[in-house]
C-alpha cells in the first residue's frame, strides 16, 4: 500500500509511520513541523514540509505522489487548555486544514481516510466505558473541532464517496521499542514526559492534579494506550477500508 500520513512527524504519527514501514508499506508524509520534529521522520518515508491550509502545496504533493491508497490524518493542534484560550487557532488549523486537504483528495480521486480523533468528542461521559454510540457533546474547542472534522468526512462521503474511520482514543503513552522516537512537546504539558523529566534531572518534581476523583487522594484518573498499539490500530483501520467496499 501507499499511505499518505498527515502529521507524520508528530508523536502518534511518527510511530504509525514506523509501523507502516516495518510492514513494508510506502509512506509519504506531510507535516508543517509546527509541533512535529524532522528527526522523528522515518528515513525511508518521503517527507514534504508544508501546511495543509495551503491548497497549492497540497495539490503539488498529490500531483507528484500518484497511487496513494489512503490517508491517515494526525495533523492538528491537540492541547485542550490552549484550545480554550485560543479557540480560533484550533478552528483555523484543524478545520481549515482538513477542508483544504479534502478538496485536494476529492480532486485527486483519493477516497479513504483514517482519522486520529479523540475521546474529547464525547465530553463528560454519562457512564463508562463510553460506547461509540454515546452522545457527543464536547466540553472544549479541541474536541469540538475534532467532532466537526468527523462530520466533514461524513458529508464529503455522502457527496463524493469518501470512506473514513475515526478513532476516538484517550491518552497515548510510551515510545518506539528501538528508542529512536518517543514523546516530546515544547513546551511540555503531557503527564508522562513531565514525569520522566524528574529522574532525568530536568525538573525537581511534578504535581498530579485533581482533588475529587475516586482515588485515595482525589488525584486524576486516566486510561492509557501504548502508542505502538495505537499505531497498529490505525493500520488495521486502513486495511478495513481497503478490504471492505
Ligand atoms: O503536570 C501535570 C500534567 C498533567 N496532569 C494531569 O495528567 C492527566 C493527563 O494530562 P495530559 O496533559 O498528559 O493529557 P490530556 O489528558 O490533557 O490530553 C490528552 O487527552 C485529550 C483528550 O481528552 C486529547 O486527546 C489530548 O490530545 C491528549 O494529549 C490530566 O488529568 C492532567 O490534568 C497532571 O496531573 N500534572
Amino acid at each position: 500500500m501507499k499511505i499518505l500520513v498527515l502529521g507524520g512527524a508528530g508523536y502518534i504519527g511518527s510511530h504509525t509511520v514506523y509501523e507502516l514501514i516495518d510492514a513494508g508499506e510506502d509512506v509519504v508524509i506531510i507535516d508543517n513541523l509546527e509541533t512535529g520534529y524532522k528527526e522523528a521522520v522515518h528515513p525511508k518515508a518521503k517527507f514534504y514540509q508544508g501546511d495543509l491550509r495551503d491548497r497549492a502545496f497540497v495539490d503539488s504533493v498529490l500531483d507528484q505522489e500518484t497511487g496513494i491508497d489512503a490517508v491517515i490524518h494526525f495533523a492538528a493542534n491537540s492541547l485542550v487548555g490552549e484550545s480554550m484560550t485560543d479557540p480560533l487557532k484550533y478552528y483555523d488549523n484543524n478545520l481549515c486544514g482538513t477542508k483544504t486537504m479534502l478538496e485536494s483528495m476529492v480532486a485527486h480521486g483519493i477516497d479513504k481516510i483514517v482519522f486520529s480523533s479523540t475521546a474529547a468528542t464525547y465530553g463528560e461521559p454519562e457512564k463508562t466505558p463510553i460506547l461509540e454510540t454515546d452522545r457527543t457533546e464536547p466540553t472544549n474547542t479541541y474536541g469540538e473541532t475534532k467532532l466537526s472534522m468527523e462530520k466533514m468526512f461524513k458529508w464529503v462521503g455522502r457527496a463524493h464517496g469518501l470512506r473514513f474511520v475515526s478513532l476516538r482514543y484517550f491518552n497515548a503513552c510510551g515510545a518506539h521499542k528501538s528508542g529512536e522516537i518517543g514523546e516530546a512537546h515544547n513546551p511540555e504539558t503531557h503527564l508522562i514526559p513531565l514525569i520522566l523529566q524528574v529522574p532525568n534531572g530536568k525538573r525537581e518534581a511534578i504535581s498530579i492534579f485533581g482533588t475529587d476523583y475516586p482515588t485515595k487522594d482525589g488525584t486524576c484518573v486516566r486510561d492509557y494506550i501504548h502508542v505502538t498499539d495505537l499505531a497498529q490500530a490505525h493500520i488495521l483501520a486502513v486495511k478495513y477500508l481497503m478490504e471492505r467496499k
